[in-house]
């Protein structure tokens, strides 16, 4: 396991509402983040993300389950190895009249890092010179690089960033983006979680896409996506009806869109243009439409809904 900086077993959280309902956030949710790179933990609102970061840093109580933080079992020997985490999971709090250079100066002293890394935290979030200015005049995407690089200053080996982009405008996103890559080409281990799946995509070496508090899928970004075993084609050719019914008689799945079918369900394109062949139908262009994670995402969280489940039943866990 030491080669991971994060893994779980048959990780559960039940919260019990006021009304004295029982909400099962994270269900058996087995997680590995292999070290170093960026990991996006995927899954729609209310999947679990957030209660399963938590767990992870100690600030609630898994009901059941296993979790290390590289190779160290916590929260049992959290003391051990919180030094190398660094997390935003809440706003963090700096003083607006400051400079954002003060502000992580007070921070560097209060944690004991050398004021020195003041200035290189502030370049490797690309605030440099910015750091000058006072933290009011910042925008959402500078305050959230200024919380980056708050926790940067102990030189974490794990960065925690849960769905670090809210609130964002485009070029704010892009920023986050651009930091969190460049940390993780450093050899820092990343993990962001997110519902926005096309930038995660852009950035994550590695991704796991939980429902219901469980994982669906995880691994390499191009394996999730390749994973799924279906491909789309889309072809033009002259006779489309004709085509059309040879090619749902074997079973794929075809629309047409403008001069286009788009063919659902093959193994292996070829496949496509033998049978068609077969029939005299010659194919005039075929190209392969490439999966992204949005629609794997999408594939494999349809039955998941927009919340956990929501049970009265007294069961225990
Ligand atoms: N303190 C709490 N008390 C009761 N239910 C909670 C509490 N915190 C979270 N939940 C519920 O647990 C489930 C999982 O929530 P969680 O915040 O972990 O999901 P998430 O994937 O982080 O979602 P989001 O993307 O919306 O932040 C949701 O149904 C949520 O309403």
């Amino acid at each position: 396991m030491t080669d991971l900086a994060i893994s779980t077993r048959g990780l559960r959280k039940t919260y019990r509402t006021r009304r004295g309902k029982r909400v099962v956030a994270v269900q058996g949710l087995d997680l590995d983040v292999p070290v170093g790179g960026v990991h996006g933990f995927l899954g729609p609102n209310g999947s679990g993300k957030t209660t399963s970061i938590r767990m992870l840093l100690g600030l609630i109580r898994a009901d059941a389950g296993a979790m290390a933080l590289f190779g160290r079992p916590v929260p049992e020997h959290l003391p051990e190895v919180v030094s190398r985490v660094g997390a935003i999971v809440e706003s963090p709090k700096f003083f607006p009249a400051f400079t954002g250079r003060k502000n992580l100066e007070l921070l560097a002293d209060a944690i004991g890092a050398p004021r020195g890394r003041v200035g290189e935290v502030l370049d490797e979030t690309s605030l440099g010179e910015r750091g000058k200015d006072r933290f009011k005049t910042y925008s959402l995407g500078m305050k959230q690089r200024l919380a980056i690089a708050a926790t940067l200053l102990k030189e974490p080996d794990l960065l925690i960033f849960d769905e670090p982009t809210n609130g964002l405008d485009p070029a704010g996103i892009r920023e986050i983006r651009e930091t969190m890559r460049a940390l993780g080409e450093q050899g820092r281990t990343v993990l962001v979680s997110s519902h926005i799946l096309a930038e995660v995509e852009q950035v994550a070496d590695t991704v796991s896409i939980i429902g219901h508090g469980r994982l669906l899928a995880s691994g390499p970004v191009a394996e999730v996506i390749g994973g799924t075993g279906k491909s789309t084609v889309k072809l033009a050719i002259g006779n489309q009806e004709a085509a059309t019914a040879v090619l749902t008689q074997g079973g794929l799945t075809v629309r047409a869109e403008g001069n286009y079918l788009f063919v659902d369900g093959a193994e292996d394109p070829a496949d496509i243009t033998r049978r068609l062949a077969q029939r005299e139908l010659y194919v005039a262009e075929l190209i392969p439409v490439r999966a992204d994670l949005e629609s794997v995402f999408l594939e494999l969280t349809a039955d998941e809904g927009l919340a956990a489940d929501e049970t009265t039943t007294g069961g225990k866990l």
